[in-house]
């Protein structure tokens, strides 16, 4: 069993050991240099990974015929705006029928599609197997180092989900399965804009109990937008919904969250989308929300309508936040 892990960053990183502790075989592709370096000859990741050593046999490549060559899965783990591009170049040197698994949350750069619908896009029934996304609430700083987490390998073909059950489960990392694709994306995708929220929320001051309201009202979006996507409503009460809204909402480890904190302590986010470098998925896909929702007269978000409003048009967290309260009232009705 040979897996090709596209990507050579942070989950990238802690998925290769998790799959490394289970004694799979693997190959890492990536594009920078110093990170194969660091993975190949001095066995860690420098830049995402400070102090931790990973094991020799974790090894990387920049060729990438060499990284996919016998693989019998293919692990997408680069941010969703890339993700086309690789696999239209992987399309073109395919030599034998694989499982692709998506582990990334967002959507693609070119059509907005879910990452799943990308990826039966750029190939056919006899290039690949059923797709399957892992996804759930995981940072990749406690997975690199063995910390307790759960996720859900989600497909349309209970049986391609339970092969990537088996693939990665182990004591540290319990994998579910789950079969409502929609759903599942899109509420992994949906909480990262709801996670710049909950920094914006932190950079401007506030406490728990806005997070709690934010966690709670975000939770509310997401289902109601998956509804219209024709997502199954229970699908965000799970891991790939609510487990990962809390994570991603709570937690320092958070790229989505620390970009929120930075934008509400400046009471803007000018400085912020000309600076930042990190991948921070909920920046385009709030864009990417906030568009198709103008499809659906009627439908509010708020949550996403004021993030957007503070990322694409210059308006200031705090005055997002006064209008947020100061609509009209109303019964909390939640679906
Ligand atoms: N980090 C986490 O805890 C988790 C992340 N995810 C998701 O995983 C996806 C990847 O995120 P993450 O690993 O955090 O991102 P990182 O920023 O940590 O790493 C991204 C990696 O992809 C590389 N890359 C960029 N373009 C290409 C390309 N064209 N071909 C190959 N590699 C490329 C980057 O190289 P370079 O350094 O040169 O830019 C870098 O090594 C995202 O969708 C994210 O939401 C999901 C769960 C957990
Ligand atoms: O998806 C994640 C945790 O489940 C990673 O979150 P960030 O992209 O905000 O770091």
């Amino acid at each position: 069993m040979k897996v090709a892990i596209l990507g050579t960053g942070s989950w990238a990183t802690g998925l290769a050991r998790v799959l490394n502790d289970n004694g799979v075989d693997l190959l890492m592709y990536g594009v920078d240099d110093r990170e194969i370096e660091d993975i190949n000859v001095r066995h860690c990741n420098y830049k995402y990974f400070k102090n931790i050593k990973i094991e020799e046999n974790i090894r990387a490549t920049k060729d990438l015929a060499e990284a996919i060559d016998g693989a019998d899965f293919i692990l997408v783990t680069i941010p969703s705006q890339f993700i086309r591009t690789v696999l239209e170049d992987i399309k073109k040197i395919l030599k034998k029928k694989v499982t692709i698994i998506n582990a990334a949350k967002g959507f693609d750069m070119n059509t907005n599609s879910r990452i799943s619908d990308t990826i039966r896009s750029v190939f056919t029934e006899d290039e690949i197997n059923p797709v399957v996304s892992l996804i759930g609430p995981s940072h990749a700083e406690e997975v690199v180092v063995r910390m307790l987490t759960s996720v859900c390998a989600v497909s349309q073909d209970q049986k391609t989900a339970e092969s990537v059950q088996s693939l990665f489960s182990n004591e540290y990392l319990r994998v579910y399965t789950g079969n409502d694709e929609v759903g599942a994306e899109l509420g992994a995708a949906y909480k990262n804009v709801i996670a710049v929220a909950s920094g914006v929320l932190k950079g401007l001051g506030y406490g728990d109990n806005a997070r709690a309201a934010l966690i709670t009202r975000g939770l509310k979006e997401m289902v109601s937008y998956g509804l219209l996507k024709g997502a199954k409503e229970e699908t965000f009460f799970g891991l790939t919904g609510l487990g990962d809204l809390i994570v991603t909402c709570s937690s320092v480890h958070s790229r989505n969250f620390q970009a929120g904190k930075e934008i509400g302590e400046a009471d803007g986010a000018s400085d912020f989308m000309v600076g930042n470098t990190k991948t921070v998925e909920g920046v385009r896909t709030c864009k990417v929300i906030h568009d198709d929702i103008a499809n659906y007269p009627g439908f509010e978000a708020p949550i996403t309508q004021a993030i957007y409003e503070v990322l694409y048009c210059g308006d200031k967290p705090s005055e997002k936040i006064k209008e947020l309260m100061n609509r009209e009232l109303k019964p909390e009705r939640l679906y």
